[in-house]
């Protein structure tokens, strides 16, 4: 398989900068997925690797080689859209042999590398069938097979499963993660799909505007956001991010006045922050809790009830909405004045300009021995 490198990538269109300088480093084998919002450049990106988008500046590197004026189908790419774009006219095993017989492959070798895909992806009794007599998720293995049968350096992904169904998402992601360890590829991914980029990626790229917000492992991004962007983005429901001022700064940490007027201790290393300086808290639904001596009055707006679950969203004083992760049967409901409990190790905290303050190590939760261990 391959190695897929990015150096100062751009893309303009016209006088308009879309991608704005983007560098990357994907790993043989690695499964790394793009996430942002909508217009960011995603698809933009992926598209430049795989040759259907020009490179305006900067280098694609594909194993080590430069890759940036190389025709598409000479890249030992392929590409799986989320339209699919089958061929309505042709059987499963034609749509999925069809860039082998333009290749020149031999019918029987054809023939083989179809029924193996097809086993990979049990799409063995539909192969005589045409994609209309389909279901959106055969659809969509019938794309992948067709990617699998030209054996591709790297694999690359459109948003492959968001003209699916939830159920048919789930099974689908997690086929997809099954794949790629049986195929031991590489794989660039895009999606706008929190949950699958949370749980097929080895490696997360937050974007923005163009830009490369931050990469890193999916718990390295949900533990150690760099910026409030990345903080506000991954996870759901979101991190409560919360107006703060300054009031102390000791040993331990800095201390902050929210605008529900508590204070608040945070195991951040502050040394430049001063007191009265603006900061933004940020805390996630799941370090909050019910508690009768909690610190934080509040006024129940709405109960989200999942089953394992509840979201409790909050009404605190300073017109500022939190929202608490609780259990399954969680008593508390809507209009009930309750008090929170905020655990100061999962705080988080950023400064005016928006980027995070390094924590205090022993404090953090992510500083457990499992996350010792992954960075030793
Ligand atoms: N051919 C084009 N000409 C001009 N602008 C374009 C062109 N293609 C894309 N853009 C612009 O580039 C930006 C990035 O688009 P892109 O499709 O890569 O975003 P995305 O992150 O994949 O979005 P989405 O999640 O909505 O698919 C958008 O602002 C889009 O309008």
């Amino acid at each position: 398989m391959a190695t897929v490198t990015l150096r100062n990538i751009r893309k303009k269109y016209g006088e308009v900068e879309i991608i704005k300088g983007v560098d990357l480093d994907v790993a043989d084998r690695e499964f790394v997925v793009f996430v942002g919002p909508s217009g960011c450049g995603k698809s933009t990106l992926l598209r430049m690797i795989a040759g259907l988008e020009s490179i305006t500046d900067g280098d694609l590197l594909i194993d080590g080689a430069r890759a940036n004026d190389i025709g598409p189908a000479d890249r030992g790419l392929a590409m799986v859209f989320q339209s699919y774009a089958l061929y309505p006219h042709m059987t499963v095993a034609d749509n999925m042999a069809f860039s082998l017989r333009l290749a020149g492959v031999s019918k029987e070798e054809r023939m083989r590398k179809v029924t193996e895909a097809a086993n990979v992806l049990h799409l063995g009794p539909l192969l005589e069938r045409r994609p209309k007599e389909l279901s959106g998720g055969q659809r969509q293995r019938v794309a992948i097979g067709r990617a699998i049968v030209r054996q591709p350096k790297v694999f690359l992904f459109d948003e492959p499963l968001s003209n699916l169904d939830a159920a048919l998402r789930v099974q689908m992601r997690i086929e997809l993660a099954k794949l790629h360890e049986k195929l031991a590829a590489t794989m660039i991914y895009v999606t706008h799909d929190q949950i699958e980029a949370m749980t097929m990626a080895d490696k997360i790229v937050v974007l923005q505007g163009g830009v490369v917000e931050q990469v890193g492992s999916p718990l390295e991004l949900y533990h150690h956001p760099r910026n409030l962007f990345v903080a506000g983005f991954i996870g759901s429901p979101k991190m409560n991010l919360l107006p703060g001022r300054v009031i102390g700064n000791t040993e331990n940490g800095i201390t902050v006045e929210l605008a529900s007027g508590n204070p608040i201790a945070v195991p951040v290393k502050g040394e430049t922050l001063r007191g009265g300086d603006e900061v933004t808290v940020g805390i996630r639904p799941e370090h909050i809790r019910l508690s009768d001596d909690g610190e934080i009055p509040g006024t129940v707006l709405v109960t989200e009830r999942l089953g394992g679950l509840t979201f409790l969203h909050i009404q605190v004083a300073g017109d500022q909405t939190m929202v608490v992760q609780a259990d399954g049967d969680e008593a508390a409901s809507m209009h009930d004045n309750v008090r929170l409990s905020v655990n100061p190790r999962g705080c988080h905290m950023f400064g005016r300009d928006g980027l995070a303050i390094e924590h205090t190590s022993r404090h953090h939760l992510i500083d457990s021995p499992a996350a010792g261990r992954r960075s030793a």
